[in-house]
């Protein structure tokens, strides 16, 4: 898979260098190029925006400069992925489809925002899918770091990624929609509290069906809005695994 990430702030993905996805960019899993925006301008300032029309406070990016790097990154099949307070919530199983997908550009916005012809303009461009995402209701001063839960949220879904693929089974937005069961280790008691017995069981079956009641009880208690789109089938075939 190949991502491009468009910044006024490229330094701001330096961290996708580390860990996970920087062994996925050296070990060849995943191509991943991050821009400067600037180096598409043609002014002796750099400039990427200017005054909104209509007034109000704040810059708008201007849509030529966003046109003349975007032509140059997107092509045939690529994705436009523009992070945005006003776009459709990022969720695991947008993550999941969009890393079956071969090309992601990233546009991130300041300021007030990109000119809005620019995404009006690739969504008229055959070839080219738009989408506009948010990664929570809540406001940042620009696309960099939604793009940072992006890029990661994906890259660790592709093939030879994660050392352990089992361990993307049973995690907080899994297959069926739950959060995930709280976790223990060494040492069995600790600040004078206790790891569940069951959990000392050796019983695979009670632990397992612990495991699924406290991943429930959970999503019923912090995310009732998960509990009406809970995958009922997917839960009785982990149950029937069981
Ligand atoms: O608040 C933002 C500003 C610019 C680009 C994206 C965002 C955002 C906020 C939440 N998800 O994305």
């Amino acid at each position: 898979m190949r991502i491009d990430v468009v910044s006024i702030f490229p330094d701001y993905l330096a961290p996708l260098d580390l860990s996970l996805v920087g062994k996925a960019r050296t070990g060849g899993l995943l191509d991943l190029r991050v821009h400067d925006l600037r180096d598409w301008t043609t002014d002796r300032h750099r400039t990427v925006d200017d005054t909104p029309f209509g007034g109000g406070a704040g810059m708008v990016m201007r849509p030529d400069v966003w046109g003349t790097a975007l032509d140059s990154v997107l092509d045939d099949g690529a994705h436009l992925l523009v992070p945005t307070p006003s776009g459709a919530p990022l969720t695991q199983r947008t993550a999941e489809r969009l890393a079956e997908e071969q090309h992601l550009v990233v546009a991130c916005g300041r300021y007030e925002g990109i000119d809005a012809r620019v995404a009006e303009h690739y969504r008229a461009r055959p070839g080219v899918r738009v989408s506009e995402f948010s990664i929570g209701d809540y406001v940042l001063n620009g696309g960099e770091v939604a793009a940072l839960v992006l890029v990661e949220a994906v890259a660790r879904l592709l093939p030879g990624v994660v050392g352990n693929p089992e361990s993307l089974v049973e995690e907080s937005h899994g297959a069926a929609g739950l959060l995930e069961y709280p976790v223990y280790t060494k040492p069995p008691q600790w600040a004078g509290l206790d790891v569940p017995d069951v959990l000392l069981s050796g019983h695979h079956g009670r632990i397992a069906r612990w495991r699924r009641d406290q991943a429930l009880r959970r999503t019923a208690g912090r995310r009732p809005d998960l509990v009406a789109a809970l995958d009922v089938a997917a839960l009785d075939r982990a149950d029937l695994a069981t």
